[in-house]
């Protein structure tokens, strides 16, 4: 079965790829995603200087498989290098590449853009939504005057199809506020629902101790536990935005079942993040024959007989 989409006017071979932060912050971990059978790679959010991020533990898969919790902290090699690495990049390769911005402001996501857009380069920028906002206040995908505010100025300076990647949201009246935002921009190709579900608390119930040492414990929640939000998520967008705009599902795909989902609520690509972490880049070829088995059992040719396609009752 055919596993090829488009995104953003690049082609991807598969439509499986990597969840910015998993094996994407350093030059070998990208040549692993582009020696593995994903189709695609994005990179870890890039700031405007390199950072080191929390202290260790702060990262940990979660007991019974059931999902991960992080506080990495955006540890990065800033956003030169992923530059420098997006101008040395063969685009003949047959894999597209994505870049992830989280500027720590407007003002270093404003210039890290313009800088983009003077290279003028065939990889396709994916604005982190989660990157934090003015202290005391929510993220910035969380602050929808501010995500707007952001948009008006980032939209144009990047000029070309790009794509936002969104915490997940919770309430109808923000999927419709943010839904309300997006179809404002043409140049917004698609978003990446979800991020990881904000400040969870994962704790050792023998030891009696937090899972991960930065903010007393408390972190992003990956993985399974977090699939039923992910497919509102992308199934919620789908329905919502306009113009030819896409879904890129992420949060919780392990194995081709999840992948299937996520395609029926809506996703034109899947991205692979806690699932990656804990079993490696061979997950992508797994993941892949598994959903061509699916399709193979249900008659599907290729996924636009299937894409958005959940029935309700
Ligand atoms: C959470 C932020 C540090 C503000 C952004 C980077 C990020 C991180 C991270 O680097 O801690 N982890 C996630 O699961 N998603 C993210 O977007």
């Amino acid at each position: 079965a055919d596993l090829s989409t488009s995104i953003a006017g690049v082609k991807l071979p598969n439509l499986l790829l990597n969840a910015s932060g998993v094996n994407c912050r350093y030059e070998n971990e990208l040549q692993q995603l582009l020696d593995s059978s994903a189709g695609s790679l994005v990179t870890k959010s890039a700031t405007l200087n390199s950072r080191d991020g929390n202290p260790e533990p702060r990262y940990a898969p979660l007991a019974g498989q059931i999902g991960s919790i992080n506080s990495m902290g955006l540890p990065n090699q800033g956003y030169e290098y992923y530059l420098e690495y997006a101008k040395k990049f063969d685009y003949n390769n047959g894999k597209p590449l994505f870049i992830s911005l989280a500027g720590m402001s407007l003002a270093d996501n404003k210039a890290m853009c313009e800088a983009f857009r003077d290279a003028n380069l065939p990889c396709v920028l994916e604005i982190n939504f989660s990157c934090p906002n003015l202290p005391g206040k929510p993220q910035l995908g969380y602050d929808m005057e501010a995500m707007e505010a952001a948009l008006k100025v980032l939209a144009p300076i990047i000029g070309k199809p790009f794509g936002i990647k969104l915490p997940p949201y919770f309430d109808i009246a923000h999927f419709d506020q943010a839904a309300a935002i997006f179809n404002k921009f043409d140049n917004i190709a698609y978003v990446t629902c979800i991020n990881s579900v904000g400040n969870g608390l994962a704790i050792d119930w023998e030891s009696e101790t937090a899972l991960i040492k930065p903010k007393d414990g408390f972190g992003g929640l990956g993985g399974l536990m977090v699939l039923q939000t992910s497919l509102a998520n992308v199934n919620a967008f789908y329905r919502r935005l306009n113009n030819g705009k896409q879904v890129i599902a992420c949060g919780g795909v392990t194995s081709g079942k999840e992948a299937f989902l996520h395609i029926l609520a809506g996703a034109s690509a899947v991205q692979i993040g806690t699932q990656l972490q804990e079993e490696g880049t061979g997950v992508f070829e797994r993941v892949s024959k598994e959903l061509q088995e699916i399709m193979a059992a249900k008659g599907y040719k290729n996924v636009e007989e299937f894409r958005g396609k959940v029935k309700t009752l």
